[in-house]
């Protein structure tokens, strides 16, 4: 079982070590040169080419140099095995000498297409911030925290969660009136990474779902407790997680490209973020069930006309429109706004952390599912997407 290191990519889970480990084997054959040199490419890649890449390079390793899977499948909880599992016994009765030179093939197109990129991928000046998965500026009275893994689709990882734990504390103490939350690239959020479940403590599982449950709970306490105004600037699509918070933003403007979708019973989950709270109460608690019980995904239009949504605007005039208003409120008087946020959100903060409690506990037993658990496996196996 492969496990993540504090710190880094959730890609290594499937990682290139799984290829290096059979670098010492010297049977020869004509193209065994070929394809040791693909082998040594490999690890002179600077772009990480995507788990699904991955994989298939993983199991054109092992037909190549095994020939045909006959390992026991591995359970369903050992997440990455049986990916891993999966995609060699896809190949079926593919001969050795096909799959050599079927990795030789992949890996050659992989140094031409990742090796060559001269594309800055978005982060790469992320030691200006000291964040590895946001970038936080601060300007014109505004703390903007933009969430900055656009490959993942803004995915939250571990790190992710906490470094905007750590954001928001921040931002609470510095001089700036109002925070923004954002997304880089064409994703606001895909809302939490579905690799979070596979990196499993000693502990196994339970304890995995023990400290997902704790963290989600101190995370979603942040937004809670969170006291100057909050504004989310919606780029593109939502999922999960990153929808559900809205309900404790102050107001939240959308490009017309966004999508809000909370697929909770399609991932064997439930709603979080006080979602099972807001929602009710901004939208109706039937229009709450069609998209926390139902998975409906709504339209930009759809989500302002329920509430969750202050205003949409056009995708070409929207990064412009939202920060001349943005600019504009932020010159406002900050105790002032910091004192009528308080008087709107107190009465209701006790109520919302016990919320939070409540959906964290429920969470915590859903990740143990079966339901879960398989839509995880689907997910990652590439099965399945929203
Ligand atoms: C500890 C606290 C837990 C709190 C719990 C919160 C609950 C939730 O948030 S539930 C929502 C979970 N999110 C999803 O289920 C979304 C899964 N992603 C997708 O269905 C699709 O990726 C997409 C519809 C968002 C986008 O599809 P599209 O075809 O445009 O792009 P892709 O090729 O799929 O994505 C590019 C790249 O990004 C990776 N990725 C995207 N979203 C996630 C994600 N949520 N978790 C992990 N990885 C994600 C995707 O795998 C691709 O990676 P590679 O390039 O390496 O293949």
């Amino acid at each position: 079982m492969a496990y993540h290191l504090p710190n880094c990519s959730s890609l290594q889970v499937i990682s290139f070590p799984v290829v290096q480990l059979h670098l010492n084997r010297t049977a020869m054959r004509a193209s065994q040169k070929d394809f040791e040199n693909a082998m040594n490419q490999v690890k002179l890649l600077k772009k990480d080419p995507g788990n699904e890449v991955k994989l298939k390079l993983y199991s054109l390793y092992k037909q190549a140099t095994e020939g045909p899977c006959n390992m026991p499948k591995p359970g369903v909880f050992d997440l990455i095995n049986k990916a891993k599992w999966d995609a060699w016994n896809a190949l079926g009765s593919l001969p050795k000498e096909t799959a050599r030179q079927n990795y030789v093939d992949l890996v050659s197109s992989l140094s031409s297409s990742l090796e060559s990129s001269s594309q800055v991928e978005p982060g790469t000046d992320r030691k200006s911030t000291g964040y590895e998965t946001l970038m936080v500026t601060s300007e014109d009275g505004i703390t903007k925290i933009m969430l900055n893994r656009p490959t993942k689709k803004n995915a939250l990882n571990v790190e992710m969660y906490h470094e905007i734990m750590h954001a928001l504390k921040a931002a609470s103490k510095d001089d700036s009136a109002i925070t923004v939350l954002t997304g880089n690239g064409d994703y606001y959020s895909s809302g939490n990474d579905l690799t979070n479940f596979t990196d499993i403590p000693p502990g196994g599982v339970e304890e995995k779902a023990k400290n997902g449950a704790i963290l989600l709970r101190e995370f979603v306490g942040c937004f809670i407790d969170f006291p100057k105004p909050l504004i989310a600037v919606v780029n593109g699509p939502a999922v999960g997680i990153s929808v559900t918070l809205l309900g404790l933003f102050d107001a939240v403007y959308a490009s017309d490209r966004a999508t809000f979708h909370t697929p909770f019973s399609h991932l064997g989950q439930s709603p979080e973020g006080c979602s099972s709270y807001t929602f009710p109460k901004i939208m109706s608690p039937a229009k709450a069930t069609e998209m926390l019980v139902f998975g409906k995904k709504l339209t930009a239009g759809e989500a302002c006309a329920q509430g969750l949504v202050t205003e949409v605007f056009p995708d070409s005039t929207f990064q412009k429109e939202v920060w001349t208003r943005l600019k504009a409120f932020a010159k406002l008087p900050p105790n002032a706004m910091r004192i009528s946020k308080e008087i709107i959100r107190n009465r209701e903060k006790e109520k919302l952390h016990a919320v939070n409690a409540e959906e964290c506990s429920v969470l915590q037993g859903r990740w143990l599912s079966d339901e879960c658990m398989n839509a995880v496996v689907n997910f990652l196996s590439r099965k399945s997407k929203l």
